[in-house]
């Protein structure tokens, strides 16, 4: 039978370490339901003794999750422990998670006892943890760090008191990989009662080596749990990233010969879930779960995908929670992907000559701008040219914008339409609104806003704000974005270059029109 791999989530304690990734109750309850989701196999809810407020959550916690073991950290403290129990009671099944420095440094400058005191400590910790429950977890932190003699005499007396799990810490991100497996391997080998616990990792990505750690602990350590968390999120630099331990397993089953439990096409739900919650962005080349994991850019891949996916994709992105991959059109498209994507278009060219020249002015267009979207490809078909998809019918020129205290916010907008000077003036329920009132002054176009959003795309108060606003008009629905230090500005921007987008897919409806 093949072997299980057990998920240990922990983003709910070590990712909530993050800097400014604290959570409120409910929002980890909304989480913890998702892991439950996600099928992990333990949820470490928090940390009971750390606040009223964690203790709360993992009762929360514990009252309504089912399908997952739920867990506290604790101290090796009697009260820790007991804080955790006391949360935990209310679970179907719950572990305690108990743990205590055992490297040379930590013991002697953080925790100042003698290693006979912190052996003694972690002992009586796991006999009193295991009062209140058969499912005990011991780590001893900064494990990579530690002296193995001594290491090993923490952990025989630990699995003799009852500890049924043993997490071996990379509390750091200090090790190397090959060490990490080597670590764990001999542990297991030199331990005599070894075999009475089930091994665990918990890697921290200090060195950006947290997966692979990790999956070395597995491989050649012979590991059976590992911890990791949503988008790596954890303490300093992150913890192991769940959906890449997990992906890597079960993409190279013919390596690692073990299951995991996971539901994979919750991962990319859970990933978005965590970070709307923390505020924490997704890099867009992160794997699995950035914005371009399955993404496709050069016309050769982009080629190789439409005969045959296995050529650039080594994963579904439907098997991970994606709708489906993605090919973006841009300028290193080539003839390929153009074509398929006037087929999904429905628009049909005489020949291959109409599809060169077509080929031609995209790639022309494409080089102007980064990416080309479909009423772009509609627009320059039907126009017959690219020019008039690069003149802004639209343009903005300057934004005068006043607030003040118990006023009613004031815009006054210059911009050009079709290459004349106009200028709008109105006030709004707030700047952003009067700003496009004041557009609409002008241009009449009585489409319907119905999403706005503002990311910062640099940091700082420097930052430039990227807006993004979606109109509807007659049944089409258009995106436009704007940029620009100043947010109203970058408002206005984004509401000119989605009517641009109206209008053009008007000029190809009717050519009057404009
Ligand atoms: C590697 C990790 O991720 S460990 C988990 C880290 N997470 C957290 O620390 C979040 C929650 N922590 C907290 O809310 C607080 O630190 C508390 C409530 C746990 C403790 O608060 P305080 O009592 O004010 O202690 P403080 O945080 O200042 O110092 C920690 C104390 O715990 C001791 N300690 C640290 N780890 C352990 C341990 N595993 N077992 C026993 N004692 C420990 C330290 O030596 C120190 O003791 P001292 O006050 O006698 O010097
Ligand atoms: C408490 C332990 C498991 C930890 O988070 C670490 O060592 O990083
Ligand atoms: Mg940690």
């Amino acid at each position: 039978m093949t072997d299980k791999l057990i998920i240990f989530d922990t983003t709910l304690r070590d990712g909530e370490q993050s800097p400014g990734a604290s959570m409120t109750k409910e929002e980890k309850l909304r989480i913890a339901k998702q892991l439950e989701r996600l099928k992990v196999d333990v949820i470490e809810a928090g940390f009971a003794a750390s606040s009223r407020g964690d203790f709360e959550a993992i009762q929360a916690i514990a009252a309504v999750i089912k399908n997952s073991t739920v867990c506290s950290l604790a101290r090796a403290h009697q009260q820790d422990i007991e804080q955790a129990a006391a949360a935990l009671r209310s679970a179907e099944a719950f572990r305690i998670h108990t743990f205590i420095a055992t490297s040379p440094l930590h013991m002697e400058k953080k925790l100042r006892m003698t290693p006979e005191q912190v052996l003694e400590q972690a002992r009586s910790a796991v006999r009193h943890a295991r009062q209140f429950t058969n499912d005990v977890e011991f780590s001893p932190e900064d494990s990579s760090r530690s002296q193995l003699d001594f290491l090993c005499r923490v952990l025989e007396a630990v699995i003799a008191e009852g500890a049924t799990t043993i997490n071996i810490t990379d509390t750091v991100g200090y090790a190397m990989p090959e060490h990490h497996g080597q670590l764990l391997r001999t542990l297991r080998e030199r331990i005599p009662n070894s075999e009475r616990a089930v091994w665990s990792v918990h890697c921290h990505n200090d060195l950006g080596l947290a997966v692979a750690n990790s999956l070395a602990a597995v491989k050649f350590g012979g590991a059976r749990q590992i911890e990791c968390t949503i988008n790596g999120l954890g303490e300093r630099a992150g913890n192991t990233s769940l959906e890449e331990v997990v992906m890597a397993v079960k993409t190279r089953q013919d390596y690692f010969g073990l299951e995991v439990g996971i539901d994979t096409t919750q991962i990319v739900p859970t990933s978005k879930l965590v970070s709307q919650i923390t505020g924490f962005m997704v890099q867009p080349n992160k794997a699995i779960v950035g914005a371009n994991a399955f993404a496709h850019a050069s016309g050769i891949h982009q080629d190789g995908i439409l005969k045959a996916r296995d050529t650039y994709e080594i994963m579904r992105a439907e098997e991970v929670g994606w709708s489906t991959n993605k090919i973006v059109l841009g300028k290193l498209s080539g003839r390929t992907a153009f074509k398929q994507r006037l087929q999904e278009l429905g628009i049909a060219l005489d020949g291959e000559n109409e599809l060169n020249t077509a080929f031609m002015r995209f790639k022309e267009l494409a080089d102007r701008k980064a990416e080309i979207y479909d009423e772009d490809i509609i627009a320059l078909v039907a126009a017959g040219g690219v020019a008039s998809e690069l003149n802004e019918y639209f343009k903005f020129t300057s934004l005068t914008q006043r607030s003040i205290s118990g006023e009613e916010p004031y815009a006054c907008i210059l911009f050009t339409i079709d290459g004349s000077n106009v200028t709008g003036e109105a006030v709004g329920n707030g700047p952003v609104d009067a700003t496009f009132n004041a557009i609409e002054t002008q241009t009449k176009s009585g489409a319907e806003l119905i999403l706005y959003s503002v990311n910062a795309i640099t940091m700082g108060t420097q930052a430039q704000g990227e807006v993004t606003v979606r109109l509807s008009k007659n049944g089409r629905i258009v995106n436009g974005v704007g940029t620009d230090l100043d947010i109203i500005a970058a408002s206005a921007k984004a509401y000119l270059a989605a009517l641009n987008k109206l209008q053009s897919k008007a000029q190809k409806l009717n050519p009057q029109v404009g």
